[in-house]
């Protein structure tokens, strides 16, 4: 298991340092000759995703000096280089959490490794667990906006120093999840027959491991969230401080909890 803390403060100074990002991204572009502007963050189950890739090239997590290596099944733990179409992507096959032990700075590592690799775009993708009523299991929700509940009580990939090198102090985070990509997105489903199953909405997160008692459920229906989990929004956070276009897609794949059962399990 891993020792370090996982607050980034100034005392327990970076562990992420942009000289850090620099060595990793030097010995990746050393080793690829992909030169991705896609990259696809695949969440739990979802390393699928990466199955089409074509001209693949693989790395595993504990090879890439300074990547943190995924502990939690579903999460294979490789970088797989390669094209989707004639797009040049990189696909991470699992990834690390905040409940493994590993500090936000290092969850949100790969994203700045994949910035410095000249990404653009980045698809940030989960499971999750829906709130909202209307959603059933396996629908996918493109996510509009997230709220970042670990952030509120300091846990942020943001706080410590700021690097202007990466980006700004104070970034806007009211546009983290692009527009243009959502509608692209919600067309080209439309496209495929998948208009029934696609949803829109707002993506919660809690540092987990457990899952949400009904109290606590019902509270972030009340504030709004749509879908519960705990990933996507450290990643999206660090992609937009960098400047990066975030796209996030998120598999509800249980329907959560708001109601005490009638037999009285669950009572508090
Ligand atoms: O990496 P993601 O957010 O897809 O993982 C979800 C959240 C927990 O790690 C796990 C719980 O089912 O899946
Ligand atoms: N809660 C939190 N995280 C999750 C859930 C959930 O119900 N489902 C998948 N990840």
């Amino acid at each position: 298991m891993h020792t370090e803390g996982n607050m980034h403060t100034k005392e327990n100074s970076c562990c992420c340092s942009f000289e850090d990002c620099k060595l990793t991204t030097d010995w990746l572009l050393s080793r690829t000759r992909h030169r991705p502007k896609i990259a696809v963050v695949c969440g739990s189950g979802l390393g699928l995703l990466a199955d089409d890739v074509t001209n693949k090239q693989t790395f595993s997590y504990e090879d890439i000096p300074n990547f943190p290596v995924s502990t939690v099944p579903g999460h294979e733990g490789r970088l797989v280089f390669g094209h989707v179409n004639d797009k040049a992507c990189v696909f991470m096959q699992g990834r690390v959490h905040l409940y493994e032990g590993y500090s936000l700075c290092k969850v949100t590592f790969p994203v700045r490794i994949f910035k410095l690799m000249g990404v653009e775009t980045i698809i940030v993708t989960n499971a999750s667990g829906g709130l909202c009523e209307d959603f059933k299991v396996g629908d996918i929700m493109l996510i509009k906006d997230h709220i970042n509940l670990p952030g509120f009580a300091g846990q942020h990939p943001l706080c410590g120093p700021n690097d202007e090198r990466f980006g700004i102090r104070f970034p806007c985070m009211s546009d983290a999840y692009s527009k243009d990509l959502r509608k692209l997105a919600m067309s080209v489903s439309s496209d495929l027959g998948y208009s029934n199953f696609m949803r829109e909405g707002v993506y919660c997160m809690v540092s987990g491991p457990n899952f949400e008692t009904i109290a606590e459920a019902r509270m972030l229906h009340v504030l709004g969230s749509d879908s519960v989990g705990m990933s996507t929004v450290p990643e999206v956070t660090v992609a937009k401080h960098c400047g990066l276009r975030a796209l996030g897609i998120s598999l509800i794949t249980n329907k959560v909890s708001l109601d005490y059962s009638p037999r009285g399990e669950g009572q508090p």
